[in-house]
């Protein structure tokens, strides 16, 4: 029998399942038909948008705004005419619909995906439903492939996936020393005075910063009003510390937020601008312990800043606002923040009550705003300006999708899935695209898979523990359920209990009331030190103990570690042991353990950048 026949055979009764119909799942379908995969299911919960066309071929401009499931099937059905295409408009989390006898319905599953909490659910949802997974991704020019087998490989979530990149609040607020910390204080400052403010958001100086001593001394001259110029002036100065400064200071003073401040002042561009880059700037010059070892930062006024020609004489720099290639200078960007203040302030108005506008990068107001703020506190601290355009990328996340990468991951992701479906799991490779070819001039690697590891919270058959270090006296049940579980562990419906006691904290049944005691933290619970918690996800078919240790730095923040069943703060753990291997073995490309999502895609472009 020939190879053709051969796969014909083997592809008859075979349904797959593909999770995503973007960059890599168009790839992926198109070549599923070509090769005879007879019977695919396809899930999407994305309309077009014209911003896919240039690389997602199966849509044209007639198909913007429609299902791109519906319209990737047709596409393909038009290929294929014989080939059984079904597909579902809709998120792979409706548990309704896509549970795990859902799952089981497959022979393979193909994950085309784009973030990380969709990826670890559907691998959740294989492992349970014992169905193989083929995993992949791509960013810019490098890419992998890998494949998920229950027992026999190592799943998604073996190795865990380094955070989104956060920077700590006291650098953002208090002592930026890159422009992308003023980006990230800018979009936080846009959210302030427009958008949804989340805790994390805090714009003002942090007082709290573990180096500055004079923190009681500069409270005190707060709270006084005294050496203070706008405190003097009551709540001109909108200046607010964080609920634990205040605490600490024994001080309940209720200092105005920097929205309400600024909606009383009447958004007037020129009073806020004042506050942002002189007042609060002044404020922090009194916290004298920062700038010991650091260059002060410089307050400037709207006034000198518009009447000072700012660098003029600078080639790079321009006055031109609508320049979005060149650093405007900083008249340009006095400008450009009074104009944004004011559109942005025109558009919150005319909301409805009760509804805020949300930070987009390509969204025009928006985006010159935090671009001029960005510029004009770097500019403060002494740190080159950058331009619209450099600004956009670092704060869009922006990673370009380069076609050829997704459509050799989808050629990759097609060999892997014919060798799983033939039964050679000896066959199987996980791999990956280089950006550039290694000194072997190899552009394409590939690796054994690793077993899965012992201590995997998801798929370890016997120890499933995570640690997890929060503050107890200020997390609150409803804060870990949000940021912990689900933020963090992707857990979509958890029930909770605590294992000494048997008592239930969090219940997946909407019909519970629980709300009393998630308001309340963990100490006002009498959950201590050490406490072992079951967290149960029915929807997942996941089941794992948190262990709760007690971290005074942490605020409503929180650090996990899931790895070998060490206390936190032992290292290294053997993930690092076997990611430092893989990295040896890869000879200074992308290690095998990261993910694929943007963050660490980032990571592994600049390690094989290096
Ligand atoms: N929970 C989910 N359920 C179903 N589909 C999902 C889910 N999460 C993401 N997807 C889909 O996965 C696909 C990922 O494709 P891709 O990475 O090319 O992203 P995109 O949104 O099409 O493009 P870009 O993000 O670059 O604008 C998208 O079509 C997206 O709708
Ligand atoms: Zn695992």
């Amino acid at each position: 029998m020939g190879i053709r026949n051969r796969l014909e055979t083997l592809l008859e009764d075979k349904r797959v399942l593909v999770v995503g119909a973007g960059g890599i799942g168009c790839e992926l379908l198109k070549n599923l038909v070509l090769t005879g995969f007879k019977k695919i299911h396809v899930v999407d919960l994305d309309t077009i948008d014209v911003s896919n066309l240039n690389r997602q071929f199966l849509f044209r401009r007639e198909h913007v705004n429609k299902s791109k499931a519906e319209v990737a099937s047709a596409a393909v059905q038009k290929l294929q005419p014989n080939v059984n295409i079904t597909f579902d408009h809709d998120s792979i989390f409706n548990g309704d619909k896509f549970g795990i006898s859902f799952f089981k319905e497959f022979n393979l599953v193909m994950n085309a995906l784009d973030n990380r909490s969709a990826r670890n659910h559907v691998n959740r949802l294989c492992l349970s439903a014992g169905v193989p997974l083929i995993e992949s991704g791509s960013a810019g020019y490098i890419g992998q492939v890998s494949v998920i087998i229950k027992g026999q490989t190592q799943c998604y979530e073996c190795t865990s996936k380094p955070a989104p990149k956060t920077y700590p609040g006291c650098t953002i607020r208090n002592t930026p020393s890159e422009h992308i910390h003023c980006t990230v204080w800018s979009k936080h400052c846009f959210n302030q005075l427009f958008g949804e403010v989340a805790i994390d958001d805090d714009v003002s100086p942090d007082l709290n910063d573990p180096e500055n001593k004079t923190a009681e001394e500069a409270t005190e001259t707060m709270m006084n009003g005294n050496g203070h110029t706008a405190m003097e002036e009551g709540n001109t100065n909108g200046f607010h510390t964080n609920g634990v400064a205040a605490e600490e200071s024994n001080k309940n003073t209720v200092v105005p937020s920097t929205r309400k401040w600024a909606e009383e002042s009447g958004y007037n561009a020129k009073l806020i601008f004042d506050k942002l880059f002189h007042d609060d700037i002044e404020y922090l010059l009194t916290m004298k312990d920062l700038w010991k070892s650091r260059k002060p930062p410089t307050p400037i006024t709207f006034a000198n800043v518009t009447d000072e020609a700012q660098g003029g004489g600078s080639t790079e720099m321009t006055d031109d606002v609508n320049d979005i290639m060149k650093q405007w200078t900083l008249k340009a960007c006095a400008r450009v923040f009074v104009e944004s203040v004011d559109a942005l302030k025109t558009r919150k108005s005319g909301l409805p009550e009760g509804q805020l506008l949300s930070w987009d990068k390509d969204d025009d107001d928006a985006m010159r705003f935090v671009a001029a703020v960005a510029n004009l506190r770097a500019h403060i601290f002494s740190i080159p300006g950058k331009s619209l355009f450099e600004i956009k990328s670092m704060a869009g996340n922006i990673i370009p999708a380069i076609a050829t990468t997704n459509a050799i991951v989808a050629g990759m992701v097609v060999v892997e899935a014919i060798k799983v479906l033939r039964g050679r799991k000896d066959l199987i490779r996980t791999v990956y695209i280089n950006r550039q070819p290694n000194p072997r001039g190899q552009l394409l690697m590939d690796d054994d898979p690793y077993p899965p590891r012992k201590e995997c919270f998801v798929c370890s058959s016997d120890k499933r523990e995570v640690f997890v270090k929060v503050n107890l006296n200020v997390m609150t049940l409803k804060m870990f359920k949000d940021k912990v579980l689900t933020g963090h562990f992707s857990v979509q419906s958890p029930d909770v209990l605590v294992a000494t006691t048997g008592n239930i904290i969090i219940s997946s049944d909407p019909d519970d009331d629980f709300s009393e005691l998630e308001n309340r933290t963990f100490q006002e619970n009498n959950i201590a030190d050490g406490a072992v918690l079951e967290v149960d996800d029915y929807l997942q078919d996941l089941k794992f103990s948190a262990v709760l240790f007690h971290d005074e730095n942490q605020k409503d923040s929180f650090v996990v570690e899931q790895d070998t069943g060490a206390k936190p703060g032992e290292s290294p753990t053997e993930e690092e042991a076997s990611e430092a291997k893989r990295k040896r073995k890869s000879e200074g490309e992308p290690s095998a353990s990261e993910g694929h999502d943007e963050e660490s895609q980032a990571k592994r472009m600049r390690i094989a950048a290096e």
